[in-house]
């Protein structure tokens, strides 16, 4: 199956979740826009809803109030379109690193033939460095390298919208950038949109077009920075402006968002 990158449209989401305690207020009249292609990575205080954001895009649970619409359509159920990768890879052990990245592929890529869907998988696994671990276990993989293969799982079946909720946390920072540098090659192969939840505010200058941060909770959209870093953006790039001045930026919009600096500062308009 083979997807057109989608645009996405969150418009006018609040929900809360219903607890013992009442309800817990999540979102809060929260609206972005992603076009299709594009990068947008999500930051924001801890706990302040962006995992909620990333399960109603995947059309995981439905909001309160307001609508989600990817590639035109609003989504109302999970849809099989939508690529995901988390923290923890979640790697089958029983079977090998080839045939889990084919995994999406035998639910949704069913009038491929054995062999493509073997090829395509092969094709990626390559991409990212795991030509010859194909008949691995994960077990026999590094964090970094599992980590790997579960970004190419996430997009095996060419999704339109590609999920990444802090895919890197886990790992140690030079994994981490080498991962950032694998996902920044697999942009520039294929196709999709992506949604990025990092706490990483360097990880989303490098990775992303624009950064959107949450204010605290219940969230909304406090502030978008477009980046203005070249598309061939190298590590060494984060070290010297412009992006020094957009992680400022970012760095006092977190604060803000955490109640530790007030809004009408210089910064946050700069
Ligand atoms: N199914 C649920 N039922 C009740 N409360 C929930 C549920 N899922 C999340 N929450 C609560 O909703 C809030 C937002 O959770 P969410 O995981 O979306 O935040 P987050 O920004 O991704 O967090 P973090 O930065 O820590 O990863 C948190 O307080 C969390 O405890």
């Amino acid at each position: 199956m083979t997807y057109k990158p989608a645009h996405i449209e969150l418009r006018d989401i609040t929900h809360a979740y219903q607890t013992e305690a009442g309800p817990l207020p999540v979102l809060d009249h929260l609206s972005i826009k992603m076009e299709e292609g594009s990068f947008t990575a999500v930051v924001g205080p801890s706990g302040c809803g962006k995992s909620t954001l990333t399960r109603l895009i995947a059309g995981l649970m439905r909001p309160d109030e307001g609508q989600v619409w990817l590639g035109g359509k609003m989504v109302t159920s999970p849809r099989p379109t939508v690529g995901m990768a988390f923290q923890n890879p979640v790697l089958l052990e029983w079977r090998t690193i080839l045939r889990n990245v084919m995994l999406p592929l035998e639910i949704v890529g069913k009038r491929m033939s054995r062999t493509a869907q073997e090829d395509r998988a092969r094709e990626l696994l390559s991409l990212v460095g795991l030509e010859g671990f194909e008949d691995k276990r994960p077990s026999e993989l590094s964090g970094g390298m599992r980590q790997r293969a579960s970004l190419c799982r996430a997009i095996v079946h060419r999704p339109e919208v590609l999920i990444l909720d802090e895919p890197f946390g886990a790992l140690d920072a030079f994994t981490r950038e080498d991962l950032w540098q694998t996902m920044a090659r697999l942009r520039l192969e294929e196709k999709f949109t992506a949604v990025l939840i990092t706490h990483d505010l360097r990880e989303s200058v490098f990775l992303a077009d624009n950064v959107v941060v949450l204010s605290g909770r219940p969230a909304t959209s406090q502030f978008v920075l477009p980046n203005t870093l070249p598309t061939n953006r190298t590590l060494e790039d984060l070290y010297s402006q412009p992006a020094t001045d957009m992680l400022a930026i970012l760095r006092h919009q977190i604060q803000v968002a955490q109640g530790r600096a007030p809004a009408d500062d210089a910064k946050a308009t700069a």
